[in-house]
């Protein structure tokens, strides 16, 4: 025998020194739910460990994401139910939650990378990401509300502006809109490959924002395909957009490494909130090891080709991490 594979794991010391993917506090995004009012921190139900906070909280939440050596949040708000319509009035409110949260944000901790969910869903009656006609989800006009939500929040102070909603052509017009503005500088972090996932399940409850008809189907990619991928990635890359996503993550590893291999601007995935409920879950039935799935999780999700990764477990992987 003149290889001995075994003499590279024989300590810790070797396996670190040869280690391929290391996990660093800078690849986390983590994602924040903010909801009105003072003083509030509500554990959302299908996410133990997780909450939605009212704007003082989540400023302290920043402050701490910051010390820990996290450097980008992305923001999601809670719409009042009384504030939703069909016309994404409320996504394009330049005193919206969203925008105070922004310009909050920046305030307290300036260097933050401050990205923000662009989609209609937790502005709309019906739950969907965009203008709904009839049983149909209406894609021109969407995009032309997304593009003023995101100099909308360009304008708050955001640096990347993150469209998730899938509907064709708006990465081209969002930019436009932005460059016409002379928001040069903001990016564009585009879900170009979100397949209509039920991992989204607890996120829907944080937000409540479950579509109220149907599904996501007409616009969310299908979990059968991989080339149609490649064909969103390559065509949101060709639009303009800064980094690329691939959603969720555990189950699209195949679609991360296959995207990986085709693009040159960074990738992120989202490790989305039915992958953190279902680890939660496990290690609370104590069926599994939380800790060890974490971070066998989120190395694996590096291991496929992230350069990002969105995840609830920001935090914990970084504590972890020592
Ligand atoms: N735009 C965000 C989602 O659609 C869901 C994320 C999650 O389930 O964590
Ligand atoms: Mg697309």
């Amino acid at each position: 025998m003149i290889r001995r594979n075994r003499i590279l794991r024989t300590s810790p010391a070797i396996r670190a020194m040869v280690a391929e993917t290391i996990l660093t506090p800078a690849d986390f995004i983590a994602p924040l739910f903010i909801t009105e009012g003072a003083h509030v921190k509500e554990e959302i139900a299908s996410m133990p460990g997780y909450y939605r906070y009212s704007l003082d909280n989540t400023v302290q939440e920043a402050r701490e994401l910051w010390s820990m050596g996290i450097r980008s949040v992305l923001l999601f708000i809670k719409c009042a139910d009384e504030l939703k319509d069909n016309e994404g009035t409320e996504a394009v409110n330049p005193d919206g939650l969203m925008q105070r949260a922004i310009k909050a944000i920046k305030d307290a901790v300036p260097e933050m990378v401050v990205m923000t969910d662009v989609a209609l869903d937790p502005y709309s009656s019906y739950g969907h990401d965009g203008i709904v006609k009839g049983q149909e989800i209406v894609n021109d006009a969407t995009v032309e509300v997304l593009a003023r939500m995101s100099l909308n929040h360009a304008k708050a102070g955001a640096d990347f502006v993150a469209p998730s909603d899938m509907m064709d052509g708006r990465i081209l017009a969002i930019r436009n809109l932005l460059e016409a503005h002379n928001f040069d500088k903001v990016g564009i972090m585009a879900y170009s490959a979100k397949y209509a996932s039920c991992f989204y399940g607890p996120f829907r409850d944080a937000l409540d924002s479950a579509p109220g008809f149907g599904d996501k189907k007409t616009y969310q990619m299908d979990y059968a395909n991989a080339r149609e991928a490649i064909k969103e990635t390559l065509m949101d890359v060709e639009e303009g957009a800064d980094i690329v996503m691939v959603k969720p993550a555990l189950a699209y590893l195949d679609i991360m490494r296959q995207i990986k291999d085709r693009v040159t601007v960074p990738v992120s995935a989202y490790h989305v909130s039915g992958e953190y409920a279902m680890v939660k879950a496990a290690a609370r039935m104590g069926w599994l090891n939380e800790e060890k799935a974490i971070l066998e999780i989120l190395t694996s999700i590096k291991r496929a080709g992230a350069d990002l990764i969105a995840t609830y477990f920001a935090k914990d992987a970084v504590k972890l991490l020592g």
